[in-house]
């Protein structure tokens, strides 16, 4: 915890850079952690914390980023306790900064008069919420501590957490690590985090295990993950309204990615796509204001990108495009019936296997150190800003002159477009100007917001719907069909394959 200098805030303030350890096995941790170099040098300690997470029944505290629980450390034999309240943000991101309270409590009761010396009573003024309070999950996991002194003086405490929450009978593993800034600049936990992440693969995560306690309670965890649109007054500064639109789409993309782990559920995995296009589109659309270039991802990251874009394809025609064929193919035949299924069950196998190498892929250090090394950029902006500051304009400007660029773009390629490689184009172009509309929209003309995202939709739709149908052939040449469904196929393609060039005529119309 950094206690601030400044007069105006003196709460004291946790930043904190949490990381996943998407390791398939969570027993060999420590002992791969103590041998990065960082850690090494520093001897590790041992605590066992016991949690419990407060709110009110109608969550009260969850809604305003707040967080009360009492801490149990060591055993139940000779324990000590502490009260502590955090005040987060609404801003997800992997590196977090709250206000934190901690105070020792004599025993495993709420202290209202520990809250005294915080701003809980900004959030209740008449001491009910207080009143209300109840337990609502616990979480309970072995710490393991690395304190990093560096020679500039900065000190950062590493922690390895493994143990588990629980919420109503349910239970979900805790298995991540902590990089809690004590002195210094934030820089120094990236830097340390890149360190680990040579070694042991990590995913840059952006929920506590509050939000984790919560979701559990509510069976609302690994389950897709939209993040919200941001919401900007017209005099946001320009490298900060960037930051924030980018920070969404990436805490959409890893969130995702860290659900794939455990959930087979195909909306995740195109959550995680969306999240990484609007991270994309954001990134290009705004590339000209940025200080320094975003770090490429590199070839593991892309590899990644492949295998997600092939479950996708995958996913799409299991569960989708083939579903809706099946009754013109079977017209009541068992026989015919029997034939579909067994293609099906292929399908899914393929998909399993699919799923499997994403899975593995994820595992990968180098994965971890590409996002870890986007993240750290992300977070540096403003500070990179600084140096070389943007160029002075009128932002409402801007974002009208950006997306009638757009729209410019989408209608030249509409009108060009004519070979399958083009429709493609005429559909990241009509993405990036939807995703563009959504995130700038505060700062557009309703007008032009409608005009833009209907187009867009239309466009994006339409191809897309034809490019997946034309798609099956590739997807059934991986697999050994009976004659009769391979022909079946077969023709249905070639039928999508024209009617995606007769769609992409009337895109043009749509320009
Ligand atoms: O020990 P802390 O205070 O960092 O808290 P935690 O139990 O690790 O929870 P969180 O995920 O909110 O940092």
């Amino acid at each position: 915890m950094i206690r601030s200098l400044s007069r105006q805030a003196p709460a004291p303030q946790e930043i904190e850079l949490k990381l996943s350890l998407p390791m398939a096995d969570p027993a060999r941790l420590a002992t791969q952690l103590a041998q990065v170099p960082a850690l090494s040098r520093h001897q590790a300690t041992h605590q066992t914390l016991h949690n419990i997470y407060y709110d009110t029944p109608d969550q009260q505290l969850r809604q305003q980023h707040a967080v009360l629980r009492l801490r149990r450390v060591g055993s139940s034999g000779a324990p000590r306790w502490l009260q502590t309240f955090k005040m987060g943000s609404s801003e997800p991101s992997a590196l977090s900064r709250r206000s934190e309270w901690e105070t020792p409590v004599a025993a495993a009761t709420l202290s209202h008069q520990a809250l005294k010396a915080t701003t809980w009573s900004e959030i209740d003024s008449d001491g009910s919420l207080f009143a209300a309070l109840a337990p609502c999950f616990v979480t309970h996991f072995e710490r393991t501590l690395w304190l990093v002194q560096q020679h500039d003086n900065s000190v950062v405490e590493v922690a390895l957490d493994l143990g588990q929450i629980e919420a109503l009978g349910q239970t979900t593993p805790i298995c991540e690590l902590e990089l809690e800034l004590k002195a210094g600049e934030p820089s120094v936990l990236f830097d340390i985090a890149h360190e680990i992440a040579h070694s042991v693969a990590v995913l840059p995560s952006s929920m506590s295990k509050g939000q984790r306690g919560y979701a559990l309670a509510q069976a609302g965890l690994n389950r897709p993950y939209r993040a919200p649109l941001p919401n900007f007054s017209k005099d946001v500064p320009v490298l900060l309204m960037a930051q924030q639109v980018l920070r969404h789409a990436l805490t959409q993309f890893t969130t995702n990615l860290e659900s794939l782990l455990c959930s087979d559920d195909p909306e995740v995995l195109h959550q995680a796509r969306v999240g990484w296009r609007r991270f994309k589109s954001a990134r290009q659309m705004f590339r000209k204001l940025m200080p320094l270039a975003a770090p490429q991802p590199d070839a593991a990251l892309h590899g990644l990108l492949t295998h997600l874009g092939e479950l996708r394809n995958l996913d799409v025609a299991r569960t989708e495009t083939l579903p809706a064929l099946a009754e013109a193919f079977i017209l009541g035949d068992p026989r015919r019936a029997q034939a579909w299924q067994t293609m099906m069950t292929l399908l899914t196998q393929l998909s399993d296997q699919q799923r499997e190498t994403v899975r593995q892929a994820l595992q990968q250090a180098d994965v971890g150190a590409s996002l870890l090394a986007i993240q750290q950029w992300l977070e540096n902006l403003p500070a990179d800003g600084q140096s070389r500051p943007a160029p002075r304009m009128r932002l409402r400007g801007w974002v009208k002159q950006r997306m009638q660029r757009l729209n410019r773009q989408l209608d030249k390629a509409c009108q060009v477009a004519n070979t399958p490689a083009q429709w493609h184009q005429v559909r990241i172009l009509a993405k990036r100007l939807r995703y563009g509309t959504e995130n700038l929209q505060g700062l557009m003309p309703p007008r032009l917001v409608k005009l833009s995202l209907e187009r867009a939709s239309t466009l994006q739709s339409s191809i897309g719907a034809s490019r997946d149908t034309a798609h099956i052939s590739t997807l059934m040449a991986r697999l050994a069909l009976e004659p009769g469904v391979a022909e079946f196929l077969r023709g249905f393609s070639v039928g999508a394959t024209r009617a995606l060039a007769s769609t992409a005529h009337s895109a043009k119309h749509i320009a």
